[in-house]
C-alpha cells in the first residue's frame, strides 16, 4: 500500500489528509489529530474511484511522450509498437475509418487492425493511455535491460554482425540477439560482405557463430512485409536473387569455414547444407531444425541435394519435409555435425581446436578444400538456382503467406 499524507492547517486545528492507493482505488482518510481528546478522529473512509478523465494528459505531456519514445534505448517489440501506433492514431485522428489494407500488405494490415481495435475510444483517453504506456516503458526498459554489452550495436562498421580477426581466425558473429539472430535483408548483405572480406584477409580459417541464446532463427519473417511498388511478385523475385547470391557466397568461399553453435539453430544457417565446405561444432544443448513445410516453403541452401547424400534419403525426408528437429547428438550421428562438445566446456574446447587449426599452413588448407569441393561446385550452384526458383513460387503461395501472418500476429511459433 502506498501512503501519502498532507497536513492542512485550519485555524488552530490541524487536519491531516492521508491518501492511500489500494488495488487501483484511491482512499482518502481525513483525521483531526489535535482534537480536544487527543484521539484521532477518523472520518468514515471516503472511497472513490478517481475518474480517469480528471487526470487527462495535456497536449504537452503527449508531445513529451512522443519524444521519449524516440529515446528508448531498447526496441520494445512489435506488439508494444503496434499499441503505441494505434493509441497515437486514435489520439490524433480519432477512430479508424481508413480502408482495410490487402492481406499481403502485412505491416499496414497489422497497424490497421490495432487501430481499428480501439473502436470509439475517446481521443483524450487514447492520449492518456499513450502517455501512461510510454512512461511505463521508459522505466521498465531502463531498469531491466537484458541486452549484453556489445549486443545489437554497431561494431567494425557492421549493423548486424560483430566481426573480429585474431590468431589467424576471422570470427563472424551474427549479432541480433534480441531477434534470435533472424536474418534480415541487411544481415544477408553484411554476411556476404564479411565472407568476401574474410576470403581475402590474412586469416587462415573463418568461424561463423551467433550471439545470444539462438545461433539463428533463420530468415527474418518480417522480410516478407516490406512490399515494393512492383508488388509481392517483385518481392519474391528479389528474394530469390538475394538468396541465390547468399548461398553462392558459401559455395564459393575458399577458406575452411567452421560453424560453431552452442544453441538452437533454425532455418538457413543450421544448414551444414553447404555440406562440402563447412565443418560444424555444436554443444550438446544445440538443436537443428529446418521447418520449411511448416512455413509453406521448400528446402534451400542446397540441402535438397546435400542432406540426402550426407544422411540418408529417409532421414533427410524427416528433416526437410516433416521438419523433424534433431538434437546435436542426432545430427552428429547423421553426419550433419562434425563433433558435439559438452555445453560447459564448449567455448574452451572449440577455441583450443580452432587455434590449432589456424596454425596449419593456410595455402595447403585452401588447396585441400578446393580439391574436395570443386568436383561438386557446379552441381551445388545448379541446385541452388533450382531451389531459389522453387522458393520464389512458394513465397507467393497462400500456405507461406498464412504461416508468416500467423507468426507475425503472434499466433504461432516454431
Ligand atoms: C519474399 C521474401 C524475401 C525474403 C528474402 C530472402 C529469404 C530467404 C529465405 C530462405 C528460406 C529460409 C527459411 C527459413 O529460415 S525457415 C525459418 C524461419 N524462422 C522461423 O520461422 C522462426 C520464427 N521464430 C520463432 O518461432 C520463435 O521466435 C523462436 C522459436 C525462434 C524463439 O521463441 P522465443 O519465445 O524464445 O522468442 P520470441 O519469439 O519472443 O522472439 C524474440 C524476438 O525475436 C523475433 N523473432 C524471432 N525469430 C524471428 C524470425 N525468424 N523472424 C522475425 N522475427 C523473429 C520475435 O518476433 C521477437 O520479436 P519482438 O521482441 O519484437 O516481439
Amino acid at each position: 500500500m502506498d501512503k501519502h499524507s498532507i497536513l492542512v492547517c485550519m485555524g488552530w486545528e490541524q487536519l491531516e489528509i492521508r491518501l492511500q492507493k489500494c488495488e487501483g482505488w484511491e482512499q482518502i482518510e481525513i483525521s483531526l489529530p489535535n482534537c480536544s481528546s487527543l484521539q484521532v478522529i477518523s472520518f468514515p473512509v471516503v472511497q472513490l474511484h478517481l475518474n480517469r478523465t480528471a487526470m487527462r494528459a495535456s497536449q504537452k505531456d503527449f508531445e513529451n511522450a512522443m519524444n521519449q519514445v524516440k529515446l528508448l534505448k531498447k526496441d520494445p517489440g512489435n506488439e508494444v509498437k503496434l499499441k503505441l501506433y494505434s493509441l497515437y492514431k486514435q489520439a490524433t485522428e480519432g477512430p479508424c475509418n481508413m480502408p482495410k489494407p490487402g492481406v499481403f500488405d502485412l505491416i499496414n494490415k497489422a497497424k490497421w487492425d490495432a487501430w481499428n481495435a480501439l473502436g470509439s475510444l475517446p481521443k483524450e483517453t487514447a492520449r492518456q493511455n499513450y502517455v501512461d504506456l510510454v512512461s511505463s516503458l521508459s522505466s521498465s526498459l531502463e531498469s531491466s535491460s537484458q541486452v549484453e554489452p556489445g549486443t545489437d550495436r554497431k561494431s567494425t562498421g557492421y549493423e548486424t554482425l560483430m566481426v573480429t580477426s585474431e590468431d589467424g581466425i576471422t570470427k563472424i558473429m551474427l549479432n541480433r540477439p534480441t531477434k534470435k539472430n533472424a536474418l534480415n535483408v541487411e544481415m544477408y548483405h553484411e554476411i556476404m560482405h564479411a565472407l568476401k572480406a574474410a576470403s581475402k584477409d590474412d586469416s587462415a580459417i573463418t568461424v561463423l557463430t551467433g550471439n545470444g541464446d539462438y545461433y539463428s532463427s533463420g530468415n527474418d519473417l518480417t522480410n516478407f512485409t516490406d512490399i515494393p511498388p512492383g508488388g509481392v511478385e517483385e518481392k519474391a523475385k528479389n528474394g530469390a536473387v538475394l538468396l541465390r547470391e547468399f548461398v553462392g557466397c558459401f559455395i564459393d568461399f575458399p577458406k575452411p569455414l567452421i560453424a560453431s553453435g552452442q544453441c538452437p539453430a533454425l532455418g538457413h544457417l543450421p544448414s551444414p547444407s553447404l555440406g562440402y565446405s563447412i565443418a560444424v561444432y555444436a554443444s550438446d544443448r544445440a538443436t537443428f531444425h529446418t521447418p520449411f513445410s511448416h512455413l509453406g516453403q521448400s528446402p534451400e541452401g542446397c540441402s535438397s541435394y546435400t542432406f540426402p547424400k550426407i544422411m540418408s534419403p529417409a532421414k533427410a525426408t524427416e528433416m526437410l519435409v516433416f521438419g523433424k528437429k534433431l538434437t546435436a547428438g542426432e545430427a552428429c550421428a547423421q553426419g550433419l555435425v562434425t563433433e558435439v562438445f559438452p555445453d560447459s566446456t564448449f567455448q574452451k574446447e572449440v577455441w583450443t581446436r580452432l587455434k590449432a587449426f589456424a596454425k596449419l599452413p593456410p595455402n595447403a588448407m585452401r588447396i585441400s578444400k578446393e580439391i574436395i569441393r570443386n568436383r561438386e561446385k557446379e552441381k551445388l550452384h545448379a541446385v541452388n538456382a533450382e531451389e531459389c526458383s522453387v522458393l520464389q513460387g512458394r513465397w507467393l503461395s497462400d500456405e507461406c503467406m498464412n504461416a508468416v501472418v500467423n507468426f507475425l500476429s503472434r499466433k504461432s511459433k516454431l
